[in-house]
């Protein structure tokens, strides 16, 4: 019995499709200041350390076709129709909400692509959706803040800990620590009351005693080329004390992202595999969520959780 069909809007980060976009993209980054050639160039150089180009786009799209299609098996009766906006680049979240509208949607839900909360992503992205949507009558989005305490999300990462803890070797599980990290953000967020670092700790927190590890830390990776202060410790750094302490394996939970790009490919596999390595220190990173059953379930459960409370408050 099918009752009503239904707008998914999903959200990201964005990420440019080739590299003529990645001007226009660092550009919108910096709220419309062209960057300056050294850091554009810096940027350029990264991506094409990661093969010229991030693979983020074919992956969120494929997130969202299989969120679509998971959302339309486990149940009947809401059809569900996928669109997908982005922060930074075209379709803009913008573009993605007056696009359900002129297909006559007035109910969505709506699902950012990172698990945690926080003022510079759930939040603007949010806002974004919601300030859109104000302009068509009669079109509703529910928005899911956050996501990370689902079951599927913390046994996905809990697995890939057993998984890698069983490639390391028995005499070096006494001197293994693993690493959860995410994307830094400015200082002044703990001012803002912001709830991120605390879900971080939290998150990092559930899956360890999931995946039954007791020797774990957090750490913030990733922080911007900017004068301000931005949360620390950096993980570099926290690598650097960790060796000090005599850890000789680490093991990299990026549980800030959920696909692979250049937060992970460049910053973790690259510049933290070099310092580990050159301190003598074996590196491990479990693969990201990406299109993986157990993270299209955790997203899957996350909406249908936002639409029985929807019910419930009716
Ligand atoms: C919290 C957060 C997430 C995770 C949550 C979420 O996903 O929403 C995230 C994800 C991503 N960030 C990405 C890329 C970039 N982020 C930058 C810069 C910034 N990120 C910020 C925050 C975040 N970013 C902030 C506060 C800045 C400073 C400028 C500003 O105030 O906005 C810059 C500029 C240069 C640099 O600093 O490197 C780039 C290129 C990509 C795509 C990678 C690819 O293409 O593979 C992804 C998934
Ligand atoms: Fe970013």
């Amino acid at each position: 019995m099918i009752t009503q069909t239904m707008g998914l809007l999903v959200m990201a980060y964005g990420t440019p499709r080739n590299a003529e976009e990645i001007e226009p993209y660092y550009t919108h980054i910096r709220r419309g200041h062209k960057p300056p050639p050294e850091l554009l160039q810096d940027l350029m150089k990264r991506y094409e350390k990661i093969g010229g180009i991030s693979p983020l786009a074919h992956i969120t799209e494929e997130q969202t076709a299989k969120l679509q299609e998971a959302l339309n098996r486990v149940q009947n009766k809401i059809v569900f129709k996928a669109y997908l906006g982005f922060k930074h680049v075209s379709p803009f979240i913008e573009n993605a909400v007056q696009q359900m509208h002129k297909d006559g949607i007035t109910k969505a839900v709506s699902i950012v692509l990172a698990p945690h909360y926080s003022t510079f992503n759930a939040k603007s992205y949010n806002m974004r959706a919601h300030e859109e949507s104000k302009k068509y009558d009669g079109l509703e989005i529910y928005s899911i803040d956050s996501w990370y305490k689902e079951p599927a999300f913390i046994e996905y990462w809990a697995d890939q800990l057993h998984e890698t803890f069983n490639r390391i070797p028995e005499t070096e599980r006494n001197r293994t620590i693993v690493i959860f990290s995410a994307h830094s953000l400015p200082e002044k967020i703990k001012q803002m009351n912001d709830p991120y670092p605390e879900q971080i700790e939290e998150n990092a927190r559930m899956i360890a005693e999931k995946a039954g590890v007791s020797c774990y830390t957090t750490a913030w990776q990733s922080a911007g080329r900017t004068p301000e202060p931005w949360l620390g410790p950096d993980v570099l750094d926290k690598i650097r004390e960790l060796s000090k302490q005599g850890y000789t394996s680490m093991v990299f939970c990026p549980i800030g992202f959920v696909a692979d790009h250049l937060e992970v490919l460049y910053d973790n596999d690259y510049e933290c595999r070099r310092l580990a390595e050159a301190l003598g220190i074996h590196y491990y990173r479990p693969p990201m969520p990406n299109t993986h059953d157990k993270f299209i379930e955790a997203l899957t459960s996350a909406v249908l959780k936002k639409l029985l409370m929807k019910e419930s408050d009716e």
